[in-house]
Formats: C-alpha cells, sequence, structure tokens
C-alpha cells in the first residue's frame, strides 16, 4: 500500500499530515508508531488526519495520533497545520472552517499573513473533566486557580512540585519554574505524563513568567516526549497563569521551536491560538 504524505511543523511541533478523503488510509496504532519513528518511519511527533466529517455543519473531520501510536483528543500546533493543508490542497477554499474533533469542534481561521488562529473553545478546569483524581488531596489557592501537589524524583531527591490541572479537549499538568531552562523536564515529565492521579495520562507543562505578557514554556507531552511546542500546552499554561494571578490576556509564549500567540477572556470563554504553520516537504511512502 502506497501513501502519500506532507510533513509539516508549527514552531518546530512536527507532524506527517495525511489527506484519507482522496486515498483509504486504515491503519493500526503500530504503523502509526512505525510511521512517526524517527529511525524507522518519516518521523514526526504527531499524524494528523484529514476526513469527511461525520457531524453536520462541519468542513472536515481532522484525527490526530502521538509518537506512540495512541490517538489523541486534541492538538493546537496541529489544527493550524491542518488548514493550511487543507487550504493549499484545494480541500477547501473557506478562509474559516469548522473542524470536527475527538474533544469537540474547533474553527481555525487562515489570516492574510498566512499565520493561523484558531479558536480552541473553553478550557475544562474541573479536576475530573481533565480528568483528574483529586480525591483525598488538599490543594492549595492562588489566585482563582486550585493547585495540586504531586510527588516526583528529581536529581536524586523527593520533592513536591504544585500542578494547575487543564483540560483544552486533551489534558494538562502546569507547574511554574524560576528557569525552564534549567528545570528538570526529561527527569520528571515521564513521571507527571504517567502519574496515578492522571487515568489518561497527562502532558506536563513547564511555565516561567517572564513578565505579564510573556513568558517561556517546556511540555513533555503525554506520548511523544518534550516537543519543539505544544499548542494545547500553551493554552493551558496561559489560562493557568491567568487564573494564579500572573498574568494578563494576550500572552506571547516562547517555546524552544518559535513563538505562539494565546488570548482568554476568563472562565467559560474561548482560548484563541495564534502561531505558524509551515511545509516541509510531500513524500510517498511504501507499507
Ligand atoms: N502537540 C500538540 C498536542 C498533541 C497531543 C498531546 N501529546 C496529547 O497526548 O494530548 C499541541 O500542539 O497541542
Amino acid at each position: 500500500m502506497k501513501l502519500k504524505f506532507t510533513k509539516m511543523h508549527g514552531a518546530g511541533n512536527d507532524f506527517i499530515v495525511i489527506d484519507a478523503i482522496n486515498q483509504q488510509v486504515e491503519l493500526g496504532p503500530e504503523q502509526w508508531a512505525r510511521l512517526a519513528d524517527r529511525r524507522f518511519g518519516i518521523g514526526a511527533d504527531q499524524i494528523l488526519i484529514v476526513e469527511h466529517p461525520t457531524e453536520e455543519n462541519c468542513d472536515f473531520r481532522y484525527r490526530i495520533f502521538n509518537n506512540d501510536g495512541g490517538e489523541v483528543e486534541q492538538c493546537g500546533n496541529g489544527s493550524r497545520a491542518f488548514v493550511r493543508f487543507v487550504s493549499d490542497k484545494g480541500l477547501t477554499s473557506k478562509r474559516s472552517i469548522r473542524v470536527q474533533t475527538m474533544a469537540g469542534i474547533i474553527t481555525p481561521r487562515l489570516e492574510d499573513d498566512g499565520s493561523v488562529t484558531v479558536d480552541m473553545g473553553a478550557p475544562r478546569l474541573e479536576p475530573e473533566l481533565v480528568p483528574f483524581d483529586s480525591q483525598g488531596l488538599e490543594g492549595v489557592a492562588q489566585g482563582r486557580d486550585t493547585l495540586w501537589p504531586l510527588t516526583v524524583r528529581a536529581r536524586g531527591a523527593e520533592q513536591t512540585v504544585l500542578v494547575s490541572v487543564v483540560s483544552m479537549g486533551n489534558p494538562h499538568a502546569v507547574q511554574v519554574v524560576d528557569d525552564v531552562d534549567i528545570a528538570p523536564v526529561l527527569e520528571t515529565g515521564p513521571q507527571i505524563e504517567n502519574h496515578p492521579r492522571f487515568p489518561k495520562r497527562v502532558n506536563a507543562g513547564y511555565l516561567q513568567v517572564l513578565d505579564r505578557g510573556q513568558v517561556k514554556l517546556r511540555v513533555f507531552e503525554r506520548g511523544a516526549g518534550e516537543t519543539l511546542a505544544c499548542g494545547t500546552g500553551a493554552c493551558a499554561a496561559v489560562v493557568a497563569g491567568i487564573r494564579r494571578g500572573l498574568l494578563d490576556s494576550p500572552v506571547q509564549v516562547q517555546a524552544r521551536g518559535g513563538r505562539l500567540s494565546i488570548a482568554w477572556a476568563g472562565e467559560g470563554q474561548p482560548v484563541y491560538l495564534s502561531g505558524p504553520a509551515e511545509t516541509v516537504f510531500e513524500g510517498e511512502i511504501t507499507l
């Protein structure tokens, strides 16, 4: 079976994008993981599949597979790549599209300068919706947020980190650190990702506040490891920072692979994510 694909990235978070409207695509988790493998496959943090919608009033269905082959609910940077892809391939002439995802409908918009802004929907903040098991834990109040203690091992010692829990359709745990460049992301990221309090695992964010409108962010992603940028991670981190009383919307997020811009008007309101989406190359692979 031959499969046409496009390699894309959004601020260094890289994707294999596959048109499943004009070619038949029926693969299982092992094949997704193989395609995403950087040595035995094409290599990517996520694989994005473009399909016909199954819901009314949507233009497309967007499915997301992590580097480990698991299907997930949402991908912010991927949604920008998705819009560039359907526009470049002539699959739509609309600038603003309604996209069905596992986590609900998102509405990305292609701007005149080529960047994409995505209405990612409202964050879900109740621990059980993240999902996070807070039973028996005592939270610490900061601003409008509740921080939850998690025990991890770092640099040979046990320590407690305080995380905000946020769902952007997918689960995030955000901690504030003094300096992202020396934060033990690779050591504590996998422990937080697989912490038993998160039944669906979690994306672990490390947020450094530079001032009320600018932050640095690193994210150890569920099913992909540390990536150069995470769109939903940036949304979750800014939501957490605003609720903690540390940030004001809009916020510029400096990730290792580029810059994202996040705007959020507060509880119950959608989060807007803007940033780049680039095509790297086109290819065909035989499976
Ligand atoms: N890179 C993404 C998030 C992809 C999914 C995530 N790893 C998960 O498992 O939830 C983004 O830009 O949001």
